[in-house]
């Protein structure tokens, strides 16, 4: 098997007396769209916000490639390659959407492009910009301001800003969360387009999204991983048909 992307170890978090991740093991390869699905209060927000690097954890390892980043800031993380969605409240509401893809290009790539280049005129910038605009099917509404947006076109432009990270693995908390049927059709398609081209793990409670996206599912219960697998493998387990989806969430 080729070595995977993402691989995480025994990494554990405690909250006071509340074990919140109990020994995670996951492995996320390249290429693939990973879901992470569990009942609530499962872990999963608190395992992405260690990947990211906003929260310490107790024990374990997460490797990179291969390289430890356990110990990295988030800003180091994100130079070696890992991406959250940005919360929507960071965008800038009077500007265009190509104008704050713009900027997190302009963010992302430093001392690649001239130091004071407005994001708002830099036609280097605003090509880029037009492109992750592109990938998040937003081309047609580069012009529109924020505040105009539908709350479903603010998620797909949060995708458009992470995309300007470049990233090697995306980390999506939710992204279908609060989208009515029509927008979250929208963003399964989006998502689907971006397959093979960013390796995505995805945490996510609409299972019908997850069972139409995900290679590979993880299920977190309790704070461990009971099951990894396919589409199909996940539905027949029985255990987590006991744990998760004999709930009634499929
Ligand atoms: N900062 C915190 N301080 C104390 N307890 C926390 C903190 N963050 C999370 N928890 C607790 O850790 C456990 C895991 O929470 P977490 O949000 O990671 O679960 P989740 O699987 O993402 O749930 P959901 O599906 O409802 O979003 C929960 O019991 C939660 O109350």
């Amino acid at each position: 098997m080729t070595a995977p992307l993402l691989s995480v170890r025994g990494l554990r978090k405690r909250f006071g007396g509340l074990v919140a991740t109990d020994g995670v093991d996951l492995d996320v390869v390249e290429g693939e769209i990973h879901a992470l699905i569990g009942p609530n209060g499962a872990g999963k927000t608190t395992l992405i916000t260690q990947l990211f690097g906003e929260l310490t954890h107790d024990e374990g390892a997460i490797r990179l490639s291969g390289e430890e980043i356990g110990a990295l800031k988030t800003p180091q993380r994100v130079a070696r390659g890992l991406a959250r969605t940005f919360q929507i409240n960071q965008l800038l509401p009077d500007f265009s959407m190509l104008d704050n893809v713009a900027l997190a290009v302009q963010a992302h790539a430093g001392h690649s492009f001239r130091f004071f280049a407005d994001a708002r005129r830099d036609e280097g910038l605003r090509s880029r910009a037009r492109q992750h605009l592109a990938a998040a099917g937003l081309s047609h509404r580069a012009e529109t301001k924020v505040a105009d947006l539908s709350h479903g076109e603010q998620k797909q432009l949060e995708f458009a800003i992470a995309l300007a990270c470049e990233p090697r693995l995306l980390l999506l908390d939710e992204p279908m969360a609060g989208l009515g049927h029509a927008e979250s059709e929208q963003m399964v398609a989006m998502l689907s387009a971006l397959k093979g081209r960013v390796t995505m793990l995805l945490v996510e409670h609409d299972m019908d999204a997850v069972f139409k996206l995900a290679d590979r599912i993880s299920v977190l219960v309790y704070g461990r991983v009971i099951a990894t697998g396919t589409a199909e493998e996940i539905r027949d387990n029985p255990e987590v048909r006991t744990a998760y989806l004999g709930e009634g969430d499929a």
